[in-house]
């Protein structure tokens, strides 16, 4: 099986490099192109990949077409490619905010089409993707696109009503989670920790609590309730946190992710 990807930038290198790690294909069964040729040869080369001349050679050659660029050129990107789409393909979109529907409308009504939402932590064989098929794409044909995105982490199958949310906190949450590892790092240099150590100790704690909540089948309040000993530090620091309004501001973030997915921002 070919898989060939327009676009290798953040997302597209994230699922190759967890397809190359858990040996899903042949590294030159993987097919690349993208803007710029220096970007994607040296790609190709570094990983041993097999570059194209064109998206539409990319697609010409791939039994799974990844469509992995910008929604802003995803249009454009389709227009060169459809002549080489066919029933015999499967086109995996992983745009975000580009319904099955539009992509139908880009393409032809024929052709089968997965719509998906991965995230970057497929590189590591962590992910977690959300996916929807869409009316032509059944049984092993859909089973096989979907294997691609399980060999990088966990898959989800949702309505396609639920991506955008979905979205929000998942794959633009891996940001966010960061973005909290970073500021505990940084409450650990105000305290004299080098930004190395603190964000060592801030990540390591982070992965340890996720995997003791999954672990657990506990809930995160039941998590909380128990790292928090009567009349001690955790509870002083929760209320702080809350004081400053740390929930509202998630949520704050949530909807603004949501909005600008869905253009009604
Ligand atoms: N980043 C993430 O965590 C996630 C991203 N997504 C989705 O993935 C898509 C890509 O995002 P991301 O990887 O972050 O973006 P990047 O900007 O990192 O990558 C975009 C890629 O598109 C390529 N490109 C630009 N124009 C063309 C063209 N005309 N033909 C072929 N390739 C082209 C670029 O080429 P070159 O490298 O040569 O410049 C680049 O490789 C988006 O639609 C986004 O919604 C979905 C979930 C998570
Ligand atoms: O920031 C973005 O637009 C993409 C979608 C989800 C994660 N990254």
């Amino acid at each position: 099986m070919k898989i060939g990807f327009i676009g290798v930038g953040s997302m597209a290198q994230a699922i190759i490099q967890g397809l190359l790690k858990a040996e899903f294909v042949p590294a030159q069964d993987i097919l690349v192109h993208s803007a710029h040729r220096d970007h994607y040869e040296k790609y190709a080369s570094q990983y041993g990949l097999t570059p194209q001349e064109s998206n539409a050679a990319v697609a010409k050659e791939s039994d799974l077409v990844v469509l992995a660029v910008v929604p802003a050129i995803a249009a454009d990107v389709l227009a060169e490619i459809r002549g080489e789409l066919s029933v015999k393909k499967t086109l995996i979109s992983l745009v975000s905010g580009i319904s099955l529907d539009r992509l139908e409308e880009l393409t032809d009504y024929n052709l089968p089409i997965l719509r998906s939402l991965p995230n970057i932590n497929s590189e590591f064989g962590q992910g977690m993707t959300a996916v929807c098929a869409n009316e032509n794409l059944k049984g092993d044909r859909k089973a096989q696109a979907i294997s691609m995105y399980a060999a990088t982490g966990n898959v989800a199958e949702l309505e396609e009503s639920q991506f955008s949310v979905f979205s929000a906190i998942s794959g633009s949450a891996v940001a966010y989670v960061d973005f909290f590892i970073d500021s505990l790092s940084r409450a650990g240099v105000k305290y004299g920790f080098t930004k190395q150590q603190a964000t060592q100790i801030a990540a390591q704690t982070t992965l340890g609590s996720a995997q003791s909540l999954m672990a657990s089948k506990k809930s995160p309040a039941e998590m909380i309730d128990k790292v928090s000993s009567p009349g001690g530090d955790t509870i002083a620091g929760i209320l702080a946190m809350e004081e400053a309004g740390f929930l509202p501001a998630v949520i704050k973030g949530i909807d603004a992710t949501i909005a600008k997915s869905t253009g009604s921002n």
